[in-house]
């Protein structure tokens, strides 16, 4: 009975939808012909949206609409269009599309900032973050990010079977002990494991496809209904998503209040009981910043290096040029510190094709509260404004050969042949007021790491049955995040000097990140 009725006021809003009058407005910008009622969601793929954008924008042009049930999509598929609007115009698109089953059942919009619409609370979160993540700080989290990657060499050396884990753990501990101030376990930390629970619920949330997302009434539906499946598992896990956020933080505020934490994003606030320079606390904010923080350090960064594993079997020529580049920088001696960076432009090279190859945050949404006029086309109020991050990134008329890796082709030495630098598109630098604020923090980690392992380990393709090696297929598990399939490779120290360096770096580190 409540599934007829539902069906009935689904169609019904639908239709006086599509049939709403924009007679007096500049047209939609072009994208393809939307059937009546379900728009375009036939034509959108569950899977590898960007490439069907990519697609599009050779049909329609680089601005390209459709529309899913109610929802207006707008997506910018040229980097012109993506600074028109979200740098140039960045007062109206700085907000966030509504997602229905994320922001409000989930909570996201109030416990995640990457999900914030634009507001004060979002612009508090943003000067906590920036306050600790800007590049004047980088000599705070540098010795950090230094002993996060060495416990990576010495585990790498225990156990490389494991790197993807140990990846995992190297960029989480990091990213909790400068959040937090908390020192991770090795292997089944409790605070790690709520950081991939996080994660793993907002993915769900966030998958297209939701009936919610498209008929916002079905929100109120009651819970005990056949049929509301999604309301019951939306209300248990927003219940673990805020005992997830604020056990890390209870923990921090215990060792304010028992003694002092190590230095770190929520201890130093809370030092300064939290105040801003008009004297204002906004604890929620806090919870919310560093909540945002572990998870957003751990989800892109983990994807880069295992990224960078896979590139180094594939492409053992780009390995071996930029081994010898680390070898004639820091000898047989040491080990890199982010000073050395300036020396090795082909790691640096090597850093920006693994962002541009392994495209991290695919598609960028944003929105507005007011319609917009663009080159003569409405871009409504409360559409989805997403740049196609991954389609610019692949376009084989900016990047020759886009599917392969290759780091020299931003070799400065090329001068004006070097391709489109893509760190801008990556991390959306600067384009607007809600650009990464942890691209500086994610440079200079990825810099270290690479420069680190290259310099003591060889890596080098698995072994098969019968013992011989081969190359691992390149395999992306494209659901909602794209990321690498599982794959192997043999991580072998290059000679026992590095292995006598790794362990007498290690026994020398002052922050031990891993109990
Ligand atoms: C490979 C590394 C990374 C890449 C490629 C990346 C990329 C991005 C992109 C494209 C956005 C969306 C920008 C927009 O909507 O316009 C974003 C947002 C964000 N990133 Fe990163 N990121 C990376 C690492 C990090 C790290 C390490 C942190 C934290 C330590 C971080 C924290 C955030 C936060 C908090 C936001 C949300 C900003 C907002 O909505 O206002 N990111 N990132």
């Amino acid at each position: 009975m409540f599934q007829a009725f539902a069906a009935i006021v689904c169609l019904v809003s639908a239709l006086l939808y599509y049939y709403r009058g924009r007679t007096s407005k500049p047209p939609l910008p072009p994208g393809p012909k939307p059937l009546p009622v379900v728009g375009n969601l036939h034509q959108v793929p569950r899977e590898k949206q960007y490439k069907v954008f990519q697609e599009w924008a050779r049909v329609y042009g680089p601005v390209v609409y459709f529309r899913v049930f109610r929802q207006d999509f707008v997506i910018l598929n040229s980097v012109k269009s993506i600074v028109d609007l979200f740098e140039k115009r960045s007062g109206k698109y700085s907000t966030r599309p509504r997602f229905v089953m994320v922001d409000e059942l989930l909570g996201r919009k109030y416990n995640s900032v990457l999900f914030m619409k634009h507001g004060q609370k979002l612009k508090k979160a943003r000067q906590y973050m920036h306050r600790w993540l800007s590049q004047k700080n980088l000599e705070t989290y540098m010795p950090l990010q230094y002993s996060a990657s060495c416990q990576l060499l010495k585990r790498l050396l225990e156990d490389p079977e494991r790197f993807t884990e140990h990846v995992r753990t190297a960029a989480g501990s990091i990213i909790h002990r400068a959040t937090y101030g908390i020192k991770c376990k090795p292997d089944d930390d409790p605070f790690l494991a709520m950081s991939d629970e996080v994660i793993r619920i907002t993915a769900i949330g966030s998958r297209p496809g939701w009936l919610v997302d498209s008929f916002p009434f079905l929100r109120f539906m009651p819970s005990f209904l056949p049929g509301a499946g999604f309301r019951r598992w939306a209300q248990r896990s927003r219940k673990t998503l805020d005992l997830l956020a604020s056990s890390p933080y209870k923990w921090t505020q215990d060792q304010v209040v028992n003694g002092s934490p190590p230095p770190c994003f929520v201890g130093d606030q809370l030092k300064q009981d939290g105040q801003d320079a008009r004297g204002h606390f906004d604890e929620d904010t806090l919870i919310t910043a560093a909540a945002t923080l572990t998870t957003a350090g751990i989800e892109t960064v983990v994807p880069t290096l295992r990224a960078f594993f896979l590139m180094m079997v594939v492409y053992p020529e780009v390995r071996l040029r930029a081994q010898k580049e680390v070898d004639a920088v820091v000898g047989p001696y040491r080990l890199a510190t982010i000073e050395d960076r300036p020396s090795m432009p082909y790691i640096v090279c090597m850093v920006k094709e693994l962002l541009r190859w392994n495209v991290t945050v695919h598609i960028a949404p944003h929105s507005l509260d007011e319609d917009d006029i663009y080159e003569g086309y409405l871009i409504p109020k409360g559409a989805c404004v997403a740049a196609n991050v991954w389609g610019i990134l692949n376009d084989p008329l900016v990047y020759q050969d886009p599917d392969v890796f290759n780091p020299g082709r931003f070799d400065p030495a090329l001068g004006d042949k070097a391709e489109m630098d893509p760190l801008p598109l990556a991390f959306l630098i600067g384009m607007g007021r809600r650009f990464c604020p942890g691209s500086h923090y994610s440079l200079s980690f990825l810099f270290l790491t690479i420069a680190h392992i290259l310099s003591v380990f060889d890596i080098l393709p698995p072994l098969d049955k019968n013992g011989e090696e081969f190359i691992p297929p390149v395999v992306f598990e494209d659901l909602h995040i794209r990321r690498l399939a599982p794959f192997k490779c043999r991580i072998v120290p290059r000679n026992t000097e590095k292995v006598e360096l790794v362990n007498n770096v290690f026994g020398t580190l002052d922050q031990v990140l891993c109990q």
